[in-house]
């Protein structure tokens, strides 16, 4: 289980800090929506160690993230857009989630077996700058998969996608959750997304997070 206890942080000069307690479970969905600067991007910065809190407690099934560096945190993070770097292939991007060591037999097959997993078979070899909004998002999550970090952030991820992709971008997730047992955080003030794939849903009001 990933638990935030108290979790207190404030910007300098910032009146109202923010005093985060939540959990998540593995194989879940877990929902935050709030209004535009009501924190929800600020609760991401502190869970991917991007922002230091000033008190409280964080931990991934008991042991505490805090003295985790970002680049150490059992963390995959899933933006809006620009996930990718857009002057190498989609192979390529999905790759970076693995080992530097691994040899390339093996990085091969691991890259063809995770875009077959998004549904992205034969995309590989395609310059990520000619991938349309949805795939984008599948060959992040292709990577996601290959990195197999417990944790999966994402932030407004749907947003940038037509209905019909956003769909099946959602399903993906939900399914890989369920699979690979991620403990998911889906921040959106998008209430129809959460509706569709969150099993909890937290409500950011006034700096807390409310069960909703
Ligand atoms: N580095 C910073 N220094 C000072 N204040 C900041 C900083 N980053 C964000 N803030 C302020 O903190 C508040 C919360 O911002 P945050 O980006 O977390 O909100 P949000 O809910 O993600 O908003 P949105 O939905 O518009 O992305 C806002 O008032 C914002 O102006």
């Amino acid at each position: 289980m990933l638990r935030a206890d108290d979790l207190r942080f404030a910007y300098p000069g910032q009146r109202q800090g923010y005093d985060f307690s939540f959990t998540a479970e593995p194989g879940e969905i877990t929902a935050v929506s709030g209004s535009s600067g009501s924190g929800k991007s600020t609760l991401l910065d502190l869970l991917a160690g991007f922002a230091r809190p000033q008190s409280g407690a964080l931990t991934l099934d008991g042991a505490s993230l805090l003295p985790l560096p970002p680049e150490r945190r059992p963390v995959s993070l899933l933006l809006q857009s620009d996930n990718l770097f857009d002057h190498i292939s989609a192979a390529e991007n999905v790759a970076l989630g693995l080992p530097s060591g691994t040899s390339r037999t093996e990085r091969d097959a691991a890259v063809a077996r995770a875009l077959a997993e998004v549904g992205l078979e034969g995309v590989g070899p395609q310059r990520a700058s000619t991938l349309s909004g949805g795939q984008k998002q599948r060959v992040a999550l292709a990577r996601t998969l290959l990195r197999s970090r417990p944790v999966l952030l994402l932030d407004e991820p749907f947003s940038a996608l037509d209905d019909e992709t956003r769909e099946t971008v959602r399903a993906l997730i939900a399914r890989l959750t369920a699979q690979q047992g991620w403990h998911t955080v889906l921040v959106s003030h998008h209430i129809d997304d959460i509706a569709a794939v969150a099993q909890r849903h937290y409500r950011l009001v006034d700096g807390r997070l409310l069960p909703s």
